[in-house]
């Protein structure tokens, strides 16, 4: 049996912007995705956590149309395009693909923002590859990843699947990646992040995605965004940092991806906190607040007030 895990992300700055190349600026957290694949007379995928299994043979598997899966799509399409590279870089044979039991368990909430669908992805690509005893390096699974949302999304960025797989705190610009050490990274680590469940989405990270593709003053928008971003690298203040959130998160809703519920918990976090903004596609899901330490109490306080989930999220790197 083959167990592999991968973590969760939040986008500090700039997602839905990444998507058209702008900078973003993201980090993989301690929420963790599991992936095990074992022996079996024939393939069956599990996604524990939705209670439900698919028996399915390997063949169609490598001829689906992965959209007619729901909530499948992204393991299959995972399975897909990890086998057909397999097959194509890695010497494996079409008589060495073994059926399995591929089972997914995370702790991660789905549709939240906090990248469940590139943790399941990435978790995905490495337990096939463990599986059939054909390693791939971070570029290679990363990659992958970045395909598969692709495909199951119709647009995507590599800014998730890239954080999940290589971890840390990463910029990205025009999908490509750059690792941030030093300066950022300290401060970062010196703050206090709360990662809030506001509420649930109604609509999934491809239809937000696409959503914003059609808006008119989407690149004015964006340009505004990639300014904050730019700023927060060299901001070592806690009390600029938490603005510059406050600042994109407002973008965001001009974006029309916040709601009022995600509003309402940003305003506590920027009353309480230094700042807050709503974290990944949007639409519902979780908002990420930067902690003010003489504040805190009340900042809890008003959160269990207003019966907002909250845990306090460290970076994996
Ligand atoms: N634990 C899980 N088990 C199986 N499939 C999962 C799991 N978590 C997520 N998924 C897949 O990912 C989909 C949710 O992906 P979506 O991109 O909409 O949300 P997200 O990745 O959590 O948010 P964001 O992309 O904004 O970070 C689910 O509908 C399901 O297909
Ligand atoms: C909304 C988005 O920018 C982040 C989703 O977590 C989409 C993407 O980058 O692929
Ligand atoms: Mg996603």
């Amino acid at each position: 049996m083959v167990v592999v895990e991968s973590p969760a992300k939040v986008i500090l700055f700039g997602e839905h912007a990444v998507v058209y190349g702008y900078r973003a600026i993201s980090m993989a957290i301690d929420l963790k995705t599991t992936c095990t694949v074992e022996e079996s007379d024939t393939t069956i995928i599990n996604l524990k956590d939705l209670k439900k299994s698919l028996k399915i043979p390997i063949e169609e598997i490598l001829n689906l149309n992965v959209n007619e899966y729901g909530d499948f799509r992204y393991v299959l399409c995972a399975i897909k395009n990890t086998i057909l590279y397999l097959l194509s870089h890695k010497n494996l044979d079409l008589k060495d693909l073994k059926p399995f039991k591929l089972t997914i368990t995370s702790q991660i909430p789905i549709s939240c923002g906090l990248g469940s669908s590139a943790s399941t992805t990435i978790s995905t690509i490495k337990g096939i590859s463990a599986f059939y005893e054909r390693p791939l390096d971070d570029n290679e699974i990363a990659t992958i990843g970045y395909h598969v949302e692709k495909e199951v999304q119709g647009k995507a960025s590599v800014t998730d699947t890239a954080t999940i797989t290589y971890k840390g705190l990463l910029e990205i610009e025009n999908n490509t990646i750059r690792r941030i050490e030093g300066g950022l990274k300290d401060f970062i680590k010196s703050c206090k992040f709360l990662i809030c469940y506001c509420e649930e989405r109604k609509k999934k990270t491809a239809e937000l995605v696409n959503e914003v593709a059609n808006h008119k003053n989407r690149d004015d928008i964006f340009k505004l965004i990639e300014k904050v971003v730019d700023t927060s690298k060299t901001t070592f203040d806690k009390e600029i940092f938490g603005e510059l959130m406050y600042i994109n998160h407002n973008l965001l809703k001009r974006l029309g991806v916040s709601t009022p519920k995600l509003d309402e918990v940003v305003e506590i976090g920027k009353t309480y906190g230094y700042g807050a903004k709503l974290t990944g596609a949007g639409g519902g899901g979780c908002v990420i607040i930067l902690v003010n330490e003489n504040k805190e109490d009340e900042l809890i306080n008003k959160l269990k007030e207003k019966g907002v989930e909250y845990f306090e999220c460290r970076m994996v790197y």
